[in-house]
């Protein structure tokens, strides 16, 4: 069976506010030619758009009150990676239930990112299928080629053409070498198929993207200390890349304890107080604290459906410690 999808040219109308200035900002933040410090941080999904946008609203509030200090981007993931099978996010299956049906997946999903991006926040969203990418890209200011797809060639061509900054996160072992091959790679140029914006598939020419950098994201063990991130960064140096990384707190550095994240911030804070060569941090949360059982009919409203996350209440002293670690630096 097969259902036609819409183009991207059909769904795709619509201005996205301020998002080269957005892409610039995270661009400069990572050569540091801006000395603040890139936080993306929001749900690990968005599964219900009304919750997601209630979210956005407080975090562009908290993002104008340390906007001197910090750069904070929404994470608003719409399609999720899996290790085996699940859920794969609300653009591929929009009614949570499996059905698939995409083609409102495209329509929903990127009128969240519309609404969303229409509150001042810049937009971090993960790549998963290459062929969904020209649904979403314009509304995106930092990419993330995910932990279980950074040695994929599709995504490394797919980042090499993306105009935003790219994370490449290291992988589901806690290998750094794949994602440094990843960041080599999607900084050359390439010849690859993808599809258009008239829903034909292309030959598409990539100048190669600048912006691609390191996102430690934990493995079999952690790599947020300040000696795993000292290693990865030798890596780099190796590599002739820029030594800068971001640190996701969640995933592999929390083991998914979402309670565990104000640690592994606090730690990366006194590295950033410290000098250290992070730029940036990631951090999964949501209205609420935890996660809810992907099963549950209907999904409850502001607990996250995939990884837990740190509720609103505690994640707003984290955004005040990265700050405060920023000013010291
Ligand atoms: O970020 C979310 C999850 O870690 C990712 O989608 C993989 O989830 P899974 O291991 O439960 O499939
Ligand atoms: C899937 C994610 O991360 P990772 O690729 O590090 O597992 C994520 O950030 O949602």
């Amino acid at each position: 069976m097969q259902d036609t999808l819409p183009s991207p040219a059909e769904v795709t109308a619509g201005v996205v506010p301020d998002v080269a200035r957005h892409r610039e900002t995270v661009s400069a933040v990572l050569a540091r030619r801006d000395p603040r410090l890139l936080v993306i941080v929001g749900p690990c999904s968005v599964h219900d758009p009304d919750g997601a946008l209630e979210y956005a609203g407080l975090l562009a509030g908290a993002a104008a009150r340390y906007s001197d200090d910090l750069v904070v981007v929404l994470r608003a993931y719409l399609e999720k990676p899996r290790s085996v099978t699940g859920w794969t996010g609300f653009l591929p299956d929009p009614t949570l239930d499996g059905k698939g049906d995409l083609a409102a997946g495209v329509r929903l999903g990127r009128r969240f990112l519309l609404e969303a991006a229409g509150m001042g926040l810049p937009l971090a969203y993960e790549f998963v299928d290459p062929v969904l990418a020209p649904y979403v890209a314009d509304t995106v200011s930092w990419g993330a080629i995910g932990a279980r797809t950074v040695a994929s060639q599709p995504h490394r061509q797919l980042a090499s053409w993306l105009p935003m900054p790219v994370g490449m996160k290291n992988c589901v072992s806690g290998r750094v070498g794949p994602a440094v091959d990843a960041i080599r790679a999607a900084g050359a140029a390439h010849v690859f198929p993808g599809l258009g914006v008239d829903g034909r598939m292309k030959t598409l020419r990539s100048t190669g993207n600048p912006d691609a950098h390191l996102v430690l994201r934990g493995g079999l063990v952690p790599n947020y200390d300040a000696e795993s991130v000292a290693g990865a960064v030798g890596l780099l140096g190796e590599a002739g890349l820029p030594r800068r990384v971001v640190v996701d707190a969640a995933h592999g550095n929390s083991g998914k304890d979402h309670d565990r994240q104000p640690g592994v911030v606090g730690e990366v804070a006194r590295q950033i107080r410290d000098g250290g060569p992070v730029v940036g941090v990631m951090i999964e949360s949501y209205l609420l604290d935890g996660a809810q059982d992907p099963e549950r009919v209907p999904a409850l409203r502001g607990v996250s459906r995939t990884d837990p996350c740190l509720g609103w209440e505690r994640t707003v002293p984290l955004l005040e410690e990265l700050a405060v670690a920023r000013r010291g630096r």
